[in-house]
């Protein structure tokens, strides 16, 4: 049996599809829009939608029907009771990766299947994650931390999980890619997935301003991108940046990531006070600076991290760079206004 059009059954189906059409290409689709009219498969019909739209079903042979499982499967495995680490996270950064790959710039420099890699890595980039934090695994000697050895914890383990779930009946849609292509996704899709722990994020912008630099200093071509390392570590920001994409998108779609990602935090502060562990930097509600957390995040890694990458893509991501900087004004008034409040 064929799956329905958008891979889920949904009344709002008609409504989904007309968004898709309009913005499935477009930096600040409203992803909150797209898990209500989706009922609840934001993972499911964003996936569908883009290889639909890239025309991998037929690229690479996958079955409608194998697809839908494998990535219901994988959406199952979000677990939806994480404010901010749930399948609407991970349908929003695949998305996102969807725009920027289609950066005028980026034409041409990848093959089909780095692209299938890039949007596979995207969609379980978080699968199963448990709303805590790494270092909170490893300072109550999870299960997790001991089987990874306190080593990119939980990025092994949304690896693991991904990979696993391929191995379901009616789940694998690499069954027909030869062993040298699949062999080759395999480890694009894991050198991606552990580029996402942020205690990477330093070498990660470092070797990404050493590119830019290479690049100016070539005249600019992005085309001579021939070996591994190179286009992996363009890959690697690329989905680090669709990660950290929260700030750099219209402010309505912003506040909501930040009024989620902080009742996570705040999950896992209640639970460090509980367990008598310290409270671990912007998890205790009550002294966190919300607005202030937001300009600082801002100010030391987003805006670094974009700067670097809209200056390899320039001209494509100016749009992009200038909403972060428009948001971290808004945050950074903001909290001036809240201090001034809380003098009176
Ligand atoms: C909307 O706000 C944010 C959105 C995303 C992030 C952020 C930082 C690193 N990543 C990449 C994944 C990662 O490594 N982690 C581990 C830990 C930093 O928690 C993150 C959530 C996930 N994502 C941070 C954000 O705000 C900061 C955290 C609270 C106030 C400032
Ligand atoms: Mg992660
Ligand atoms: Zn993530």
């Amino acid at each position: 049996p064929i799956p329905p059009r958008l891979g889920v059954e949904t009344p709002h189906a008609d409504e989904l599809s007309v968004l898709f059409n309009e913005s499935l290409d477009k930096w600040g689709i409203d992803i909150f829009r797209v898990d209500q009219l989706s009922n609840q498969h934001p993972l499911v019909t964003v996936v569908f939608s883009i290889f639909e739209k890239r025309d991998f079903l037929s690229k690479f042979r996958i079955h409608p029907s194998t697809l839908v499982n494998y990535f219901t499967g994988i959406e199952e495995h979000y677990k939806k009771d994480n404010p901010y680490h749930n399948a609407v996270h991970a349908a929003d950064v695949t998305q996102s990766t969807h725009v920027l790959l289609n950066a005028a710039s980026l034409v041409n420099v990848f093959s089909d299947l780095e692209i299938l890699a890039s949007i596979f890595a995207c969609a379980i980039h978080d699968v199963n994650h448990p709303g805590v934090t790494n270092q909170f695994l490893i300072n109550t000697e999870n299960e997790l931390a001991i089987m990874y050895n306190d080593m990119s914890v939980l990025e092994n383990h949304h690896c693991a999980v991904a990979f696993k779930l391929l191995q379901e009946p009616n789940c694998n849609i690499l069954k027909h890619l030869d062993d040298s292509q699949r062999k080759q996704l395999r480890k694009m899709v894991i050198d991606m997935v552990l580029a996402t722990d942020m205690s990477k994020h330093m070498s990660l912008l470092a070797d990404l301003k050493t590119m830019v630099e290479t690049k100016k200093v070539a005249g600019g071509c992005l085309l001579k991108l021939d070996n591994y390392s190179e286009k992996m570590q363009i890959m690697q920001n690329m989905v680090h940046c669709a990660d950290l994409s929260n700030p750099a998108k219209p402010l309505p779609l912003s506040t909501q990531w930040v009024t989620r990602v902080m009742e996570e935090f705040f999950n896992q502060g209640d639970r460090e006070k509980a367990l008598g562990l310290p409270v671990s930097p912007m998890c205790c509600r009550e002294t966190a600076n919300i607005e202030k957390s937001q300009v600082s995040f801002i100010d030391f890694i987003v805006h670094p991290l974009w700067e670097a990458w809209t200056e390899l893509v320039h001209p494509d991501a100016e749009h992009i760079l200038s909403t972060l900087e428009q948001n971290r004004d808004h945050y950074s008034e903001l909290s001036a206004t809240r201090e001034a409040e809380e003098q009176q």
